[in-house]
């Protein structure tokens, strides 16, 4: 079992500790570092998970997952970089960091995978993509294959679709739990107890969470199903078309690209290559 080192257990990062905990991962076999003593003794307390300094961590761990801000990258690859040996594996969940940031502040030929997660990990039902640097081979591209598998799916990507990727599934659950606080407000309006509101949308989402995952059909066929001649649900359509729902969502889905785009263009070799948006 690999030892893992969280730098940076913000909420990603303390969803990466809490799901690989509850995956079975030995909690000795991980450490995390933190900015505030006072994050990193709630940490310790809710986990039992060891807190080190950058330097003990980078020392005592195989795999470093990169998970600060993008926008704290250079203080802490300031302090990392003269530790890191081509032995560790560097894991980077930075929105928008190109691994070629990382392999140009690190020893020649240390390995790097970028990956988007998402904080479903909390519960073992992460979506991650991972993509290769120039160094990582096989082998570590398994090893982190095998780390986010634990805490739920993953897929290869090439790291030129990172942005849309963090765009889609790793900003994605905002995106689902804003339709549930929306839909929940909407059962207020019509008098609904808030606790029975929230258990009827909950319950319904995962019902259809379910029947995506099931694979049964397009959800424009499930969406359908639902959907009876002359009857509710189309007049709640209707609304939803005329609000341009669909229009938002795309909208906002290519924001948060452009976003990305952004975060990881003044680290690029060539920053031209961020003014596409
Ligand atoms: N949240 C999400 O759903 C996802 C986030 N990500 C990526 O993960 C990264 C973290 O995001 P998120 O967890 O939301 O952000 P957070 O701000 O919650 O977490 C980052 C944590 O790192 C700490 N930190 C900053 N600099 C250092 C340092 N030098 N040494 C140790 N700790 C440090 C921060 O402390 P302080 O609070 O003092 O700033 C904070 O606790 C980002 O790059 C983001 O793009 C990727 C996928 C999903
Ligand atoms: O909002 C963000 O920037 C991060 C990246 C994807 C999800 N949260």
């Amino acid at each position: 079992m690999s030892t893992i080192a969280v730098l940076g257990a913000g909420k990603i990062g303390e969803s990466l500790l809490s799901g690989l905990i509850n995956a079975g991962h030995a909690t000795e076999k991980l450490l995390f570092t933190e900015r505030y003593q006072q994050r990193a003794e709630e940490l310790t307390e809710r986990y039992g998970v060891r807190n080190a300094d950058v330097a003990e961590a980078v020392e005592q761990a195989d795999v470093l997952v990169v998970s600060v801000k993008p926008q704290d990258i250079d203080p802490l690859l300031e302090l990392i970089s003269p530790l890191v040996t081509p032995e560790k594996l560097v894991v980077t969940l930075c929105a928008g960091l190109p691994t070629e940031l990382f392999e140009r502040r690190f020893a020649a030929g240390t390995p790097v995978v970028r990956v988007m997660p998402n904080t479903p990990m909390l519960v073992g039902e992460a979506m991650s993509a991972v993509s290769a640097g120039t160094h990582a081979t096989e082998a570590h591209l398994e090893t982190v294959e095998e780390m986010l598998g634990s805490v739920g799916r993953v897929v290869r990507i090439p790291e030129n679709q990172q942005d849309a990727v963090t765009a889609l599934s790793g900003s994605g659950p905002a995106y689902f739990f804003y339709l549930v606080e929306a839909m929940i407000d909407a059962g207020i309006l019509l008098g609904l107890p808030r606790a029975v509101a929230g258990e009827l949308v909950v319950q319904s989402a995962v019902g259809s969470a379910a029947m995506l995952r099931e694979g049964e059909g397009h959800p424009v066929i499930m969406r359908e199903g639902v959907t009876s001649p002359g009857g509710t649900t189309i007049s709640g359509v209707r609304e939803l078309e005329k609000h341009g729902v669909r229009a938002a969502l795309i909208d906002a889905i290519e924001a948060a690209h452009s976003r990305s785009v952004e975060l990881g263009a003044k680290h690029r070799a060539d920053p031209s290559e961020g003014d596409e948006d």
